[in-house]
């Protein structure tokens, strides 16, 4: 006891291991088109990804979707529809279960402003068909896969 103030004993806690996140990314459609922005993070810098981020505690799929889209583009997402799930090693320090959703813009006349520049170089609307290169990883390998986003009706 020091001036009346408790000292707590000072005690090393072993550095905690790596742990695997959760990542939500975003199918955003218009047409046969699909949203892709050129990443800047330091995970998949340069490669073209979808809007996405990572699930906060208590959010559902569908509510990360939207809150990550509208964060990062301003664009506002409807019908919103979860396509599946994939386990990404990105790097020895990454490690993402990414869950994949589809969604339309509720104005299809709106256009993406890049609200974290820090993070994407800029948003556009590309053709499923002629998709930009390179791809960021994980998306490539859906991609090369066969996978497609596009509803079959
Ligand atoms: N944004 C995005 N994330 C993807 C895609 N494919 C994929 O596996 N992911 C996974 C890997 C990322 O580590 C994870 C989260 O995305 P992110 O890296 O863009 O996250 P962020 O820094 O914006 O996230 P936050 O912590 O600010 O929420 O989702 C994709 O196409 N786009």
């Amino acid at each position: 006891m020091e001036n009346g103030v408790q000292q707590t004993p000072a005690t090393t806690t072993p550095p905690s291991p790596p742990m695997p996140k959760v990542g939500v990314a975003v199918f955003l459609l218009k047409g046969s088109k699909v949203l892709l922005g050129k990443r800047l993070s330091a995970v998949g810098h340069s490669t073209f990804a979808l809007p996405g981020g990572h699930l906060e505690f208590g959010e559902s799929f569908e509510e990360c979707a939207t809150r990550e889209v509208k964060e990062e583009t301003g664009l506002i997402i409807d019908k919103t529809e979860y396509l599946t799930v994939t386990n990404n090693v990105i790097s020895e320090k990454v490690h993402t279960v990414c869950v994949f959703i589809r969604a339309v813009p509720v104005d299809v006349n709106q256009k993406p402003e890049t609200l974290e520049p820090e993070k994407c170089a800029g948003w556009d609307w590309y053709e499923w068909n002629n998709l930009p290169k390179p791809l960021f990883g994980p998306l490539e390998d859906m991609v090369q896969s066969g996978f497609n986003p596009f509803p079959t009706t």
